[in-house]
Order: C-alpha cells, then sequence, then structure tokens
C-alpha cells in the first residue's frame, strides 16, 4: 500500500480543465483533492499566475516509481513540451511525499527526488495540501503549518474546485 501527496499546476490554456482532466486520469487512486488555489509564479521567471491543487492518493503497490510514471503520464496528456526550466506549462506534476505502508520513502535519485526538495519552500504546494492534511509533516522538513508561516502567501487566493 502507498500514499502519495501529488502537486498539479496549469499556467497556460484552461487552467482549471487541465487541473480537470489529470485529477479525472488519477480516478480511483484519489483520496483527497485540495481546492483550486490562483497562485503567484514561483521560482523568477516571468509568466502568468498558476492554478494550483494537491491530491492525496493511494493505491495497492508499493513503488513509489509508478507514482512518477503516472505524474509524467499526466503531462504528456496534457501536452506538455519542455522548455524553460520553471516556465509556462499546461500543466506540471509533481510527486511531494510518498509513504509506503506508513513509512516516507527518501530518495536522492535525480529522476525521483523525495520528499520533493523544493516543496518546504513553495506556498502553491503547502497551502492546498494543508487545507486537505492540515497536520501533515514533510518529512525532514517539519510540520507544513510551520513551514507555511514562514512563507509569504498573501498572493494566494482560493477560485474554486475540480468536480
Ligand atoms: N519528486 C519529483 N517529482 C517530479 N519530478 C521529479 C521529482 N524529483 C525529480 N524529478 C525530476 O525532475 C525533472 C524535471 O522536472 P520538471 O521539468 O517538471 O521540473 P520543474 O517542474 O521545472 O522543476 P521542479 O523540479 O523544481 O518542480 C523530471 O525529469 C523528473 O524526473
Ligand atoms: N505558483 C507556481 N509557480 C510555479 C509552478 C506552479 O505549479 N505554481 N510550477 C513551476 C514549474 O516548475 C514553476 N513555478
Amino acid at each position: 500500500m502507498s500514499r502519495a501527496v501529488l502537486s498539479l499546476g496549469s499556467n497556460v490554456g484552461d487552467r482549471t480543465a487541465h487541473l480537470q482532466t489529470a485529477v479525472n486520469s488519477l480516478g480511483r487512486t484519489v483520496r483527497a483533492v485540495s481546492s483550486i488555489y490562483r497562485t503567484p509564479p514561483w521560482g523568477g521567471v516571468p509568466q502568468p499566475d498558476y492554478y494550483n491543487l494537491v491530491v492525496i492518493a493511494e493505491d495497492d503497490g508499493n513503488d513509489a516509481h509508478a507514482w512518477w510514471e503516472r505524474c509524467q503520464a499526466l503531462e504528456q496528456e496534457a501536452g506538455r513540451e519542455r522548455t524553460i526550466r520553471w516556465g509556462p506549462r499546461t500543466l506540471d506534476a509533481d510527486v511531494i511525499v510518498v509513504e509506503v505502508h506508513g513509512h516516507a520513502v527518501i530518495s536522492d535519485e535525480p529522476e525521483l527526488t523525495l520528499p520533493h526538495p523544493r516543496a518546504a519552500q513553495r506556498a502553491f504546494v503547502l497551502r492546498p495540501w494543508a487545507e486537505i492534511d492540515p497536520t501533515a509533516e514533510l518529512p525532514g522538513a517539519g510540520a507544513i503549518a510551520d513551514l507555511l508561516d514562514r512563507l509569504d502567501t498573501s498572493g494566494i487566493v482560493r477560485v474554486g474546485h475540480v468536480r
């Protein structure tokens, strides 16, 4: 049994539709979906605001890599083209944390680093995650509520929900 926290973001095209399609594709694995938040672009590249949400998903397998493959498939389904790092995209799907049988997977592989190495600095991840799991911990970094207290969340606005 594995449980994953996934971050989905879009800032090209119909942002809500891209998020909706991705959540639909995750199908029966989905256990919780946050609201959609409009978030200022993180990373210094000038670009439109993103729509972001966080999904908690579970399946019977024990393979953290399978969550990464699912995220890659979601990005491909959205027609994502790789251009600039931290630049605009139809869909950004990141694996934030994976737990197998209740234990966090730690990985420093470049292809799948876990927990996601930049999650603690990203209010666009922590804000939606805190909505659906307020007492969550980011392994190695602490309680997400405490991490969020240290970040600027002033530009983050809840704009809706997927169906
Ligand atoms: N936890 C993870 N979730 C998703 N991708 C990861 C993770 N760890 C490593 N990667 C790798 O990061 C590579 C770059 O991913 P991507 O192009 O989505 O980067 P990015 O979204 O611009 O930046 P960031 O990695 O900071 O979110 C991917 O090829 C992927 O294999
Ligand atoms: N607010 C926000 N900023 C980002 C996002 C994202 O999903 N939301 N994804 C990025 C891709 O690396 C870069 N910057």
